[in-house]
């Protein structure tokens, strides 16, 4: 890369700073940008931050104000001009942001699937009766429960090494992690099956970063459009529009998962009662698209079919 043209590319933002918070799947993915803002001449350094959800690990997320607890913090950071970017799991990500910031871009994606996670069993159908399995995701819960209703699902919190801490102690036979996490932190070897989207849906935005900036940076949304995958971009619009168009939170019984072949994108939702009491909702979708708000589109309508099925 020759000197002049180093100069117009940082021309415009000389320095970010990258809010981050401190859990090593998050130092990870700021690493991550980091290094490709780095490689196209940009100056970039880590503000590392502790957030409200990572300090409460005794109670359930939805109980204590949903994961946009991990969000807050570092939005606070980027209204105070101490950051420029926060880079998320777009999974924890809320479906609107507080007014005044936006995502910049949502980047590739991981492999956005459910992974089974054990010392001893195979896969699910290798667990015996009542066998102890370890997540607190509302969503997780209520599809293991329609695969599996003999199973005991016992709450499970933490970052990724403390699951697996607590998985490696002894307190549940399994534990069901996305695996995209445990790829990027290069435990990939702790996969002891992956689960087919068909059996399993993932989260809306699972496997997905997405990258939050102020709305009066339009000098950062340049320097970052050449991040975005727009295939990836298009798939989780949809999918976020099924779970903004249910209520909005991102500790719903809810899955929303999206594919793009060619121009056309398939949407699949699912949605179970957290109680229970009845099985499982599933819609579908499929058509052309081009746009964001076409996604979105596709994301309500699968949403209203969910709701005609009784999700609420
Ligand atoms: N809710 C926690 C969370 N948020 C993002 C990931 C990693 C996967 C991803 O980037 O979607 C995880 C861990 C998990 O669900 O096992």
């Amino acid at each position: 890369m020759g000197p002049l043209q180093f100069r117009q590319q940082v021309r415009s933002v000389s320095s970010i700073v990258i809010a981050t918070r401190e859990s090593r799947l998050a130092l990870w993915q700021a690493e991550h940008v980091k290094a490709l803002l780095g490689s196209r001449g940009h100056d970039v350094s880590l503000l590392g931050m502790t957030t409200r959800g990572d300090q409460i690990l005794d109670r359930s997320l939805s109980k204590v104000g949903g994961k946009g607890l991990f969000v807050k913090e570092l939005e606070v950071a980027l209204e105070e001009g101490r950051a420029d970017l926060a880079v998320h799991s777009l999974k924890d990500v809320p479906m609107d942001l507080p007014q005044g910031f936006a995502l910049a871009c949502v980047m590739p994606r991981e492999d956005p699937r459910d992974a089974l996670v054990s010392p001893r069993y195979d896969s699910l159908d290798a667990l015996p009766q009542g066998a102890v399995v370890g997540t607190s995701s509302l969503r997780r819960v209520v599809l293991l429960r329609a695969l599996r209703p003999d199973l005991r699902i016992e709450p499970l919190r933490g970052n990724l090494d403390t699951r697996l801490r607590k998985l490696d102690e002894g307190q549940y036979d399994a534990i069901v992690l996305a695996a995209a996490g445990l790829k990027r932190l290069g435990l990939a070897d702790r996969i002891r099956r992956v689960f087919e989207p068909s059996q399993m849906l993932p989260a809306a935005g699972q496997g997905a970063l997405g990258i939050e900036i102020r709305t009066d940076r339009a000098d950062l949304a340049q320097a970052l459009a050449p991040l975005a995958d727009h295939a990836t971009w298009l798939a989780v619009s949809a999918e976020r529009a099924v779970s903004r168009a249910l209520g909005g939170s991102c500790s719903m019984p809810l899955a929303a998962y999206a594919t793009l072949q060619g121009e056309e994108l398939r949407l699949d939702g699912a949605w179970g009662d957290p109680d229970g009491a009845t099985a499982l909702v599933r819609a579908q979708a499929r058509g052309r698209v081009t746009t964001l708000n076409d996604a979105a589109a596709l994301g309500t309508e699968v949403a209203e079919r969910l709701r005609a099925g009784g999700a609420h």
